[in-house]
């Protein structure tokens, strides 16, 4: 049934090569297809080891605690990881530890099922939700070393349960579980978010956690000679109001765009990754502003992570809002949430960033 809720034709993609597939027999890639994925040389450097930072952490249970001091300390390190780096570390979230070694379980279980079975839940042409790829747009543009399962699963009523494994056996309720608590924890963000801003109503900015989608990503160990260049995931910034990013093993590939280099981000274990999206940069009027991060390869291991991307209903709008704006101006523009994901693909289609679009010249 067609719904007027989602974005279905958002990402619609044409066909590309499995690569979980094409890593399993590297002897048989040929060079034409190869050359989809070698990227020319980087234009930023990686941030060299002795100098690298650390993404700001934000305890969580303090932040929502009963003791006064220790709410404004951990606000004033939301405040500072919202303006200065778009990124930070959530621990003592309160997300079960079993939901989220589950969760993992099941992502790395459904991955690791034959192609005819994951295939089984392919996405249909034109729609992002199930088994496949996002936004490949041409036969030019290089292709990820990636595979992706995205579902939405939020609110219930938005979801397609006909794409949800049945195999392995505890991938739905535990995606149902681990959905509400990750949901939650971003709906809690986003006030407190509200709050920093000086927002009087919270809901302005919560409204932001109602829809949520999870994209699971399976990066294949990459043959050497060519790990270095090829991407496991394009340089993006993510089309969403906030993401919490889980890492389901311990191999390290995410990089984000910092001082004009590329910055590892190594998961503390237990941590949701938290980034700001591009709809709360319109939101906060380009106070809080998303960050452009990648994945890298690594030669020797498979990496995976699941995303959850939580934005809001379709009917509303997505523009400043009054109590960030208050006397300057508005940078950005305001559209429906339907006009914004047309943005998404077009912008995607003509390689421009969506935030250059939105932008008030
Ligand atoms: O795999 C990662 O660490 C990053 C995933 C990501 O950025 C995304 O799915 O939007
Ligand atoms: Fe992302």
């Amino acid at each position: 049934m067609e719904d007027a809720t989602m974005p279905r034709n958002l990402g619609g993609s044409l066909p590309v090569p499995n690569v979980q597939d094409l890593a399993g027999r590297p002897e048989d890639l040929p060079p034409t297809l190869l050359n989809r994925y070698l990227r020319p040389e980087p234009t930023l450097p990686d941030a060299p080891a002795d100098e690298q930072e650390h993404v700001p952490v934000v305890d969580f249970a303090r932040l929502f605690g009963q003791e006064e001091e220790a709410r404004a300390e951990e606000a004033a390190r939301l405040r500072m990881a919202c303006e200065d780096w778009g990124f930070f570390q959530v621990v003592n979230h309160g997300v079960p530890e079993e939901t989220m070694e589950e969760m993992k379980r099941s992502v790395m279980g459904f991955f690791a099922l034959p192609l005819p079975e994951k295939q089984a839940l392919a996405q249909e042409p034109g729609g992002i939700e199930g088994y496949g790829q996002a936004f490949v747009v041409s036969e030019e543009q290089k292709l990820d070393w990636a595979d992706m399962f995205y579902l939405v699963t939020q609110p219930p009523s938005y979801r397609h349960l006909r794409l949800w494994p049945s195999n392995p056996s505890t991938f739905k309720d535990c995606l149902e579980s681990y959905s509400a608590e990750v949901q939650r924890v971003a709906r809690e963000l986003l006030g407190a978010m509200a709050g920093n801003l000086g927002v009087r109503d919270p809901t302005d900015m919560t409204r932001l956690a109602e829809v949520q989608a999870m994209r699971m990503n399976y990066y294949p160990r990459c043959p050497e000679p060519h790990a270095d260049r090829v991407l496991g995931l394009s340089p993006h910034s993510d089309a969403t109001g906030l993401t919490l990013l889980l890492q389901v093993g311990s191999v390290a590939g995410l990089q984000i765009r910092r001082n004009g280099r590329w910055l590892p981000v190594s998961p503390l274990p237990g941590a949701l990754l938290a980034n700001v999206g591009d709809v709360v940069e319109v939101f906060t009027n380009g106070k809080y502003k998303s960050v452009e991060h990648r994945a890298v390869v690594n030669p020797r291991q498979e990496r995976m992570s699941i995303a959850a991307f939580h934005s809001g209903k379709y009917g509303t709008t997505y523009g400043p809002l009054e109590d960030v704006v208050r006397d300057q101006e508005p940078r950005y523009r305001s559209v429906s949430v339907e006009d914004f994901y047309k943005l998404v693909v077009s912008t995607k289609l003509d390689g421009k960033k969506i935030m250059d679009a939105m932008k008030i010249t």
